[in-house]
């Protein structure tokens, strides 16, 4: 059985003091990991803080990037050795964000996913296509493209324990959610893309969120289906009580 896995992308907002405020505002009322992992990806400058109030409650902490690169002359990048050593468990990576602002592609999503395994962090992996894509119904092939670009030279093994993330770039902070069925319609999709490329039991363990507007109203919904693991939740992740209401949906 896979664990739903709720996580909060803060983007870029909130600094240590309110990280550490949310912190002791949510964790006593955090379900238990084994029912729901709940997860914050914070900006690098609020990892450490992060990561050491989240100790002992049932908060996991992750990073929205990093570098596919340990160490060396990069200047403004984050290492996945030193998130390793901080000890940070997730790395979002391929973000519609950073494909689109920083001009990520395919092969350093690639890069990145390996650097992330080869230091022990987990990588969320995101996809999802723009409105143009969806209105030529070229989602699918949009889609299962850069799903095959990332996993390449993965092993089923890696693959198992990672994270997908399916996050339509029109649903993204517009109020705009994919109906839970469109949602389910891409989450099977990728499902069955890792069987096509894997085996049955990697797709069976394969853990996949969708993302884009989700909110304390409709993450049941989304949530009931078959084929959505978990959420990847911007806006309604900042606040405590609504970050609570998201990953306690089973209440
Ligand atoms: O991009 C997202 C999460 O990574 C979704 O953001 P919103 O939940 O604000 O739409």
């Amino acid at each position: 059985m896979r664990t739903p896995i709720i996580a909060g992308n803060w983007k870029l907002h909130m600094n240590p003091e309110q990280t550490v405020e949310f912190v002791k505002a949510v964790s006593a009322k955090l379900p238990e990991s084994s029912k729901v992992e709940s997860l914050i990806c914070a900006p690098a400058v609020d990892l450490d803080a992060l990561r050491k109030a989240a100790e002992g409650t049932n908060l996991h902490v992750g990073a929205e990037n990093a570098y596919f690169e340990e160490e060396g002359a990069f200047t403004g990048e984050t290492s996945p050795k030193v998130l390793k050593e901080m000890g940070i468990q997730y790395c979002i990576i391929g973000h519609s964000e950073r494909r689109g602002y920083f001009h990520e592609t395919d092969e350093d999503i690639n890069k990145k996913a390996k650097a992330l395994f080869a230091n022990g962090v987990t990588p969320i992996i995101c996809c999802g296509e723009s409105l143009e894509t969806r209105e030529a119904n070229k989602q699918e092939e949009w889609v299962v493209s850069q799903i095959k670009a990332a996993l390449k030279d993965l092993s089923a093994e890696q693959v198992s324990s990672l994270v997908i993330a399916y996050e339509p770039i029109w649903a993204i902070g517009t109020g705009k959610t994919a109906s839970s069925d469109q949602a389910e319609e891409m989450c099977k999709t990728i499902r069955e893309t890792v069987k096509d490329l894997y085996n049955e039991e990697t797709a069976e363990n394969v853990r996949i969120q969708y993302g884009g507007s989700v909110k304390p109203a409709n993450v049941k919904e989304l949530m009931a289906k078959p084929n959505i693991d978990g959420g990847l939740v911007g806006g309604a992740s900042l606040d405590p009580e609504s970050y609570l209401a998201l990953v306690n949906y089973q209440d």
